[in-house]
């Protein structure tokens, strides 16, 4: 259990997040949706330690995040950034360097092997050798993610881990993100900005608005009402099949613009 008490972060006196309370499961995974600027980026930093927090608590089984040193949490913890910078490095370099916490400089077979089946599972063949700086933003996601997965943390948090990719490339992320945390018992924390598979994927959605939680809630139980609030807008949501279906700041009862499909007839 991952189990944040009364956070706050704070910056140049500027108060970023404000009692923040979560509890959060192994094989669970938590969405974080919520306005520009509400502090999402903000909690992922402060859970990895990126940046300090100011008040309150962060603790992972017996271990105080809080006091113990980045190095120490290091190995719980994958983190990707929501911007990566310029690296210089390969594919295969990131690749390799994600397993270097467990085994040092000489990776083992076992390594190896790993970093082969991930290399599959995400589809980085075309570009194994290439110098990552010279890839498009979209293969740059996927291998940092696969990069994050591949050091086995405890907890993954992912910041806007799909936002460079085609629809068919977000959903088969989104879909190994869901299996790898079931299949590693990953608590994983990530931000993203599309709802529709912000609601399909999570287990969990975070509301975060104006530094604080809004709403905490299994991604079944999120309302209308709920979203509305978060983005004050109004909202339409149906559930199809499994699958659920929203609108945004939709009205139909004006003239201003017309949804129509329905073929125009152009015929003189
Ligand atoms: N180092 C900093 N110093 C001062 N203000 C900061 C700092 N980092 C973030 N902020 C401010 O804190 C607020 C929350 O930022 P954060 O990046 O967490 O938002 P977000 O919810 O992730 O937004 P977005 O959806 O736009 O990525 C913003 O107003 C931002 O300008």
């Amino acid at each position: 259990m991952l189990k944040i008490t009364n956070l706050h972060v704070k910056i140049n006196k500027k108060i970023l997040l404000e009692n923040i309370n979560l509890e959060l499961k192994p094989k669970d995974l938590n969405v974080i949706i919520g306005p520009n600027g509400a502090g999402k980026s903000t909690l992922l930093k402060a859970i990895a330690k990126i940046i300090q927090i100011y008040k309150g608590e962060i603790s992972f089984k017996e271990i105080d995040f809080t006091t113990a040193s980045i190095n120490s949490i290091s190995k719980y913890i994958a983190y990707m950034a929501q911007f990566n910078q310029n690296s210089n490095l390969t594919t295969v370099d990131v690749l390799q360097i994600s397993r270097r916490k467990y085994s040092g400089f000489s990776l083992k077979e076992y390594d190896h092997d790993m970093i082969k089946n991930t290399i599959k599972e995400f589809n980085l063949q075309n570009f194994l050798n290439r110098n990552i700086d010279t890839l498009s933003g979209g293969e740059r996601q996927k291998i940092f993610l696969a990069a994050a997965i591949l050091q086995e943390p405890k907890i993954l948090l992912l910041d806007e881990p799909i936002s460079h990719l085609d629809p068919k490339n977000q959903i088969e992320m989104l879909e190994l993100i869901r299996k790898k945390t079931k299949e590693n018992n990953f608590i994983t924390i990530t931000v993203l900005h599309d709802l529709q598979n912000a609601l399909h994927y999570a287990d969990k959605i975070v509301m975060l608005k104006n530094k604080e939680i809004l709403y905490f809630e299994n991604s079944l139980n999120i309302t209308e009402k709920m979203i509305s609030k978060l983005f004050d807008t109004t909202c339409k949501l149906f559930w199809q099949e499994g699958h659920p279906f929203l609108f945004l700041g939709h009205s139909h009862n004006n003239n201003i613009h017309n949804h129509s499909h329905k073929k125009e007839n152009h015929d003189t």
